[in-house]
């Protein structure tokens, strides 16, 4: 049984439940059956808000689910507004708002009311898939986005950096000495550095920056709209904050460095190729020292042949 909250019912009015519902239902409607038949939540909610509106007008429908993450505006909100809160056999998938510019009568309420409880299931069904999704797409030791969203990222940034002529960086890391940690302090103790260096990395990104765990104890970020000057800067406040750091085990404390290398986009690059310079430029900074940051340009300059040390 689909309940129906309205935790700010901006107009309405209780007295609706006592009004008389039709005892026969009628057929679903074609935009009923038609949400069914997508598992993406923006979709849904679109085919919701189309077929709504086509019986009650509607400017706009504000969908948030804070446990969720999401918030999703279809139109241009107006100023009257109907509130609903959706819960049913212990799913809460949020709230939806519907807007328009005058007020909503009872039996609008009514039929929005109907149509909610069809976009239930198809709702909940959307959220439950892109649940699965995301973790699949997750390490679940840093719970970091893994090396199979890593391809999929770097798909869609190389597509946008060719088509829109963008820039695009690439830094490929890799903690220095890792193996001395994990036969000094024991493999739990290397798993909460691993995790402590992957959060560590991550706060020193903006939220448009893209980190992955790549494999081991690799990960690599994907920048954006950044050439190599701007990526070695990001690089170095990563590099630094990696340093500085460190986590308490019951014994002592454990730090570590990392090296890095860096590519940036250019128009014949494909994934492969931008991935290969980032990897011998890292390659690079592990045979010249460690706990530091080499380019592609730093390739140009060298006589170092370098074999690829993170692998494709
Ligand atoms: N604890 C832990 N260790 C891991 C994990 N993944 C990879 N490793 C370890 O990471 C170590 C990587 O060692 P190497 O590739 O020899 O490199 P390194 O010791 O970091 O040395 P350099 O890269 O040359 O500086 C290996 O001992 C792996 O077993 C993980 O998820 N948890």
């Amino acid at each position: 049984m689909v309940s129906l909250t309205q935790p700010s019912a901006a107009q309405h009015n209780e007295n609706h439940k006592d009004s008389k519902r039709a005892m026969i239902k009628p057929p679903l409607a074609r935009w009923q059956l038609k949400l069914n038949t997508s598992l993406d939540v923006r979709d849904v909610l679109t085919t919701f808000f189309n077929g709504i509106t086509t019986q009650v007008p509607c400017a706009s429908l504000r969908y948030h689910n804070p446990v969720k993450k999401i918030t999703l505006e279809l139109g241009a909100a107006k100023l009257h507004s109907a509130k609903y809160g959706l819960k049913a056999s212990g799913y809460d998938l949020g709230e939806i708002v519907f807007t328009r510019s005058d007020q909503f009568s009872e039996s609008d309420l009514q039929q929005l009311e109907d149509g909610l409880s069809a976009v239930f299931y198809p709702l909940r069904n959307a959220l439950l898939y892109k649940e699965a999704l995301d973790s699949s797409l997750r390490d679940p030791l840093t719970e970091l986005a893994n090396r199979a969203a890593f391809e999929l990222a770097v798909k869609r940034e190389l597509g946008m950096a060719k088509r829109h002529n963008q820039l695009l960086s690439m830094i490929v890391i890799d903690v220095d000495h890792f193996k001395a940690v994990n036969d000094s302090a024991g493999h739990h103790a290397g798993d909460m550095l691993l995790k402590h260096i992957a959060q560590t990395l991550k706060s020193t990104l903006r939220e448009t920056d893209q980190v992955f765990r790549f494999g081991g104890e690799e990960f690599v970020i994907l920048l954006a709209n950044a050439n190599l000057k701007a990526a070695e800067l990001v690089a170095e406040r990563a590099r630094d904050a990696v340093e500085k750091s460190a986590i308490n085990t019951n014994k002592n404390a454990i730090g570590a460095t990392v090296s890095m290398g860096i590519s940036a986009f250019s128009a014949e690059d494909g994934r492969d190729s931008l991935f290969e310079r980032a990897d011998e430029a890292l390659y690079l900074a592990k045979s010249t020292g460690r706990n530091c940051i080499r380019t592609e340009w730093d390739l140009l300059n060298t006589s170092i042949t370098t074999n690829s040390k993170a692998g494709i």
